[in-house]
């Protein structure tokens, strides 16, 4: 997982500040084409603070952070491009309806023929009856599932899925797996940040640990896996 320089996502040496506070402290890694990472770690990790400097929401304070080769400071625009965020919180308009989300987001990133995938995708995570429906009045789990939509939309290169499973029933949870399985075929990068174990060695086959803002184990998933996994995983976040 470390950088092999054939890496869609290519972090090396991340170190973000916010005042006093070393929010991720050093951290390199890579995505290769095809993969998914999933990042893990407690409350106050890290885990946000890195996907929002991948989705190029804030700046890192140190460190290089490259996406199909474009540096993300210097190209921030067409990292964007490149890339489908879902954050953690927020994201969704409460006055517009998924089907206006998805027009709006269909008309910045200038795409054809969007309709047929958007209505697909609406059913695919039973949101179809809801689709002109203010998202204001959505249930948490509706507005995860929403977010996990507008983040693959556009078929990005790199998908960053910010605790897309958090509130959302297994439903919702077999539609972002397979959100995630598309985006690996078409060899897109896939970066989840989760606190659930098991989903992540489901959706992912490396794992990266977080703690205090440094990474203490890349491994992969499957190591991760069962009550063996349970305990090695508790292991390092004591
Ligand atoms: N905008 C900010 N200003 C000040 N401190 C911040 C800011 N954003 C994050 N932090 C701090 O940085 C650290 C890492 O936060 P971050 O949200 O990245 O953790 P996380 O691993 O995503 O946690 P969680 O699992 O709770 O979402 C925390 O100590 C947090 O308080």
């Amino acid at each position: 997982m470390t950088s092999s320089g054939t890496a869609v996502v290519d972090v090396h040496q991340l170190r973000v500040r916010f005042g006093e506070v070393e929010a991720v402290r050093g951290i390199s890694f890579g995505v290769e084409p095809g993969a998914a990472t999933a990042l893990l770690g407690r409350n106050g990790a890290g885990k946000s603070t890195t996907m929002r400097v991948l989705a190029g929401v804030i700046p890192p304070t140190e460190g290089e952070v490259r996406v199909h080769g474009h540096d993300l400071r210097r190209d921030t625009i067409a990292v964007k491009r490149l890339t489908g965020y879902c954050p953690d919180v927020g994201g969704l308009v409460p006055r517009a309806t998924p089907w206006e989300h998805l027009q709006l987001a269909a008309r910045l990133r200038r795409l054809e023929g969007w309709e047929d995938r958007a209505r697909r995708l609406l059913e695919r995570f039973d949101l179809g009856a809801a689709s002109h429906r203010v998202t204001a009045g959505f249930s948490h789990g509706m507005g995860r599932r929403m977010s996990v939509i507008l983040a693959s939309f556009h078929e990005p290169e790199v998908l960053l899925l910010d605790e897309p499973f958090d509130g959302v029933d297994p439903l919702g949870v077999e539609a972002t797996m397979e959100v995630i399985a598309d985006a690996r075929a078409r060899g897109a990068a896939v970066l989840v940040s989760t606190h659930l174990r098991e989903l992540a060695v489901d959706a992912c086959q490396e794992a990266l640990v977080l703690r205090g803002g440094s990474a203490v184990a890349q491994m992969p998933a499957s190591e991760m896996t069962g009550e063996a996994g349970a305990d090695a995983y508790r292991a390092l976040l004591d």
